[in-house]
């Protein structure tokens, strides 16, 4: 086979092909990386089946990496919501695994000096599309879409992704922290509450969120609203379609899936969220991490249900192309084992520019201004992370 379809690191300059950082956080460990080995550019469409060019691309790149000498290559990077775009996908020339590290826990945020704001769409164009979401969900044509903005900020000053970094760590201690090079320069950054899938041996494990509530800064209202979200019929059915997306693509790989009954509560620094995590032991261990989270690719958590419609709904009515956004960032190691994780709660950094992204489940029952609150506060992880002040309370 030819190594044409894998990688093509001359593309990438000398500089950033030695300087390129690689970070994938999770549980109590980080993933850190440096230096591109090996590039995958080959769309993950397919990449559910062994045989697909894309998986062939990525066992190219394990190949290649084992002839530069490193014997236990993992593959790192994302890939984007439209699986028929590129891969962003690169084997690092070094990687380890190492104990997360204790957040700072006082790190001043220095506030960004801000030239211009673009937001795609306004409140208004978001809420006219929520509309034309629920005009279509009683016309029977699909059931939930997700809808999305971005907010794209010059700054003043190129940002310092180390900083952000060390911010998103101290706001969200829990959550899956990435930081992945772009192939067109700058930096994808964020810190994802949601699982996609983690495939370690036979067993394999993914925790869905949907339906979601800001939080709040008095404890006893902060309650309430965590309360009235565990109660919520809007939000329970919002979630009842992600997850039985998920059993029906999950149960014919595993001997044994286990799905809880209903939802419990899982919290970031800024939201609540209706959670399910489901644990399953697969039939044939040797289905990869890569493989499985291309099979549940887009959820209805981040899509819609069913998955055509909404997709073709989003493409009709977003005004801009999410590319990696709520696509899937994690890694993979040569036997199959790995972890994917949904790209949310994230944004671009390329120099003094940020392209911050946010999006929220529609359903019938939705009201469009709820609906543009919950994105706004979304976006305010990635925008306290940089620096930037809280939209709703701009003092
Ligand atoms: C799309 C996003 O979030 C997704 C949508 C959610 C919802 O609708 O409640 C919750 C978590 C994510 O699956 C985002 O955070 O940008």
């Amino acid at each position: 086979m030819t190594s044409k379809r894998a990688e093509r690191v001359g593309d990438v300059g000398a500089d950033r092909r030695e300087q390129a950082a690689f970070l994938f956080q999770s549980g109590d460990r980080v993933l850190q990386g440096r230096g591109i080995c090996a590039r995958v550019e080959t769309p993950a469409s397919g990449g559910a089946h062994r045989d697909s060019l894309f998986l062939h691309s990525v066992e190219e790149a394990f190949a290649r990496a084992r002839q530069a000498g490193i014997a236990e290559p993992v593959i790192m990077g994302a890939i984007p919501f439209d699986t028929t775009r590129p891969s962003c996908l690169y084997v690092p020339r070094e990687h380890a695994w190492v104990a997360r590290p204790a957040p700072v826990s006082s790190a001043p945020v220095a506030p960004a000096q801000v030239r211009e704001v673009r937001n795609l769409p306004s409140a208004d164009g978001f809420c006219l599309a929520v509309e034309e979401a629920i005009e279509a969900f009683r016309r029977g044509e699909l059931s939930k879409a997700v809808l999305s903005r971005i907010q794209e900020i010059h700054l003043a000053e190129p940002a310092d992704v180390e900083a952000i970094l060390a911010n998103l760590a101290r706001q969200n201690p829990t959550g899956y922290q990435f930081r992945i090079p772009l192939a067109e320069g700058g930096e994808l950054v964020g810190v994802s509450p949601e699982l996609l899938v983690r495939k370690q041996g036979a067993r394999v494990h993914t925790n869905p969120l949907a339906g979601s509530a800001k939080r709040r800064a008095d404890p006893q209202e902060d309650q309430r609203v965590a309360r009235d979200l565990l109660e919520s019929s809007k939000d329970h059915y919002e979630h009842r379609l992600v997850i039985e997306d998920i059993r029906q693509q999950l149960a014919p790989l595993c001997s044994r899936l286990d799905v809880p009954e209903g939802p419990s509560l899982l919290s970031t620094n800024a939201m609540w969220h209706l959670s399910t995590a489901i644990d399953g032991e697969l039939a044939d261990s040797r289905t990869s991490a890569l493989q499985l989270a291309c099979r549940l690719h887009p959820t209805p958590a981040v899509c819609g249900f069913p998955t055509a419609a909404a997709r073709q709904l989003i493409q009709r009515i977003e005004p801009f192309d999410r590319g990696l956004f709520t696509g899937m960032v994690g890694w993979c190691d040569a036997q199959g084992n790995g972890e994917w994780v949904v790209t949310i709660r994230c944004g671009t950094v390329q120099g003094d520019w940020l392209r911050l992204f946010a999006g929220a489940g529609i359903v019938e029952a939705s009201d469009p201004a709820a609906e543009w609150a919950e994105v706004t506060a979304k976006l305010g992880t990635m925008r306290a992370a940089c620096g930037l002040l809280d939209e709703e309370n701009p003092t």
